[in-house]
């Protein structure tokens, strides 16, 4: 349950107003309905999507926050009589690879024999664009997806559905102010565009992966879902999370220089079907969300309202700390076992992921969760 200091905001149905999407705050057990509350600016929350309050910037986003944190009348609807939607019009996804445990991992993973890290990881956040049309709200189904991949010990490709289905543990940074496009955004200008995070889920199909992915990166392996979480938390509700991060004590380019470098003390846990298997820390991510940002418009890439900029898969140095199930069983070699005995090499049909995130003190961020629906065909 959300605290009252967070105050997420969100978008909802509810049965009172069926099938009317109307923008909400979360408080405690209750969801704030803005379509109706006394705050200010009123006309940004009357269209159902975050995407107005969004685009207006830090001013109005402090304005309403410091409104809500006085208190308002009302109306309230109990969270467990809402419905969640997709809160705002993804504009475009890029994923970063910005663990330097995770990347180490997946590279004696899928390129055993060379160096782990490649030589460009250390220089400046590694990324690749995904697929916006393909995020979709906690909740929804995720079907098989399948693609050409190769068998075991195979030379060519067949095609099929996935046989190495996966999940990454990410955290989200939502955009809100749109930059000019051949103006680069600095690592200073970070909060003047970025108005919240998320929990992410970048569903990975390993075998479709490891086929496509040299030389163009990953394409259908990662593009069918990814799952994002509902509720988008304020970064004005984090200040007191802020961490130094790993990258600060670098030699960086100057447009990654960042004057006390912040990542964000968030804890994740990932469940599946209920049972707890890994703990990726936020914290030990080895660039910083600024730096992402920066690195993405360096050259000159405009950033759109509703843009969704992932940290990449979460995972700290602990063997139970990895963000994704090719760390956890070693590329498939070592299963997991569930409590009950149930063994998971890679995610099975009807397997449940939700992943949430808290503070190291404790508070909840949200949660994304999702379960797998067999391949069609
Ligand atoms: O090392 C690789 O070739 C592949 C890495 C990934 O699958 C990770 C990716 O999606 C980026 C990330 O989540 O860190
Ligand atoms: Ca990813
Ligand atoms: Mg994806």
């Amino acid at each position: 349950m959300f605290d009252a200091e967070t105050l997420p905001f969100g978008v909802f149905t509810a049965l009172d107003r069926p099938g009317v999407r109307r923008v909400g705050v979360a408080v405690e057990d209750r969801v704030l309905d803005l379509s109706q509350a006394r705050i200010p600016h009123p006309a940004l929350f009357a269209y159902g999507t975050l995407d107005p309050f969004l685009v207006s910037g830090p001013e109005v986003w402090d304005r309403v926050r410091s409104a809500l944190l006085e208190g308002t009348g009302g109306p309230y609807l109990p969270m467990s009589e809402v419905t969640m939607c997709l809160p705002y019009t993804v504009a475009d996804y890029v994923d970063f690879y910005a663990s330097e445990h995770h990347a180490t991992n997946l590279g004696r993973l899928f390129r055993p024999g060379g160096e782990p890290l490649t030589h460009n990881w250390r220089h400046h956040p590694l990324a690749y664009h995904g697929r916006a049309g393909t995020v979709v709200v906690s909740g929804t189904g995720v079907v098989r997806p399948s693609g050409p991949h190769l068998e075991e010990g195979g030379t060519d490709p067949v095609f099929g559905p996935s046989g190495r289905l996966d999940f990454e543990a990410e955290l989200g940074f939502v955009v809100g102010v749109p930059s000019s496009l051949g103006a680069p955004v600095s690592t200073a200008a970070f909060a003047d565009h970025v108005f919240g995070v998320c929990v992410v889920n970048d569903w990975s199909a390993r075998d479709l992966q490891a086929w496509e992915y040299v030389p163009l990166g990953p394409f259908l392996g990662k593009s069918f879902a990814t799952s994002v979480s509902p509720w988008i938390v304020p970064l004005a509700a984090l200040a007191d999370a802020r961490v130094p991060v790993p990258s600060a004590s670098g030699d960086l380019a100057r447009y990654l220089r960042e004057d006390a470098a912040w990542g964000l003390d968030i804890g994740l846990d990932v469940r599946l079907n209920g049972h707890t298997v890994t703990r990726p820390p936020y914290r030990t991510t080895h660039w910083s969300p600024a730096q992402m940002v920066a690195h993405l418009t360096v050259n000159g890439a405009a950033l759109r309202t509703g843009d969704l900029v992932a940290s990449g898969t979460v995972s700290g140095p602990g063997a139970e700390e990895v963000g994704s199930l090719i760390e956890l069983t070693r590329g498939g070699e070592e299963p997991i076992v569930l409590p009950g005995g149930a063994e998971r090499a890679w995610l099975a049909d009807y397997d449940e992921v939700a992943i949430s995130a808290s503070l190291a003190g404790g508070r909840y961020l949200g949660e994304v969760s999702g379960r797998v629906l067999p391949a069609v065909g």
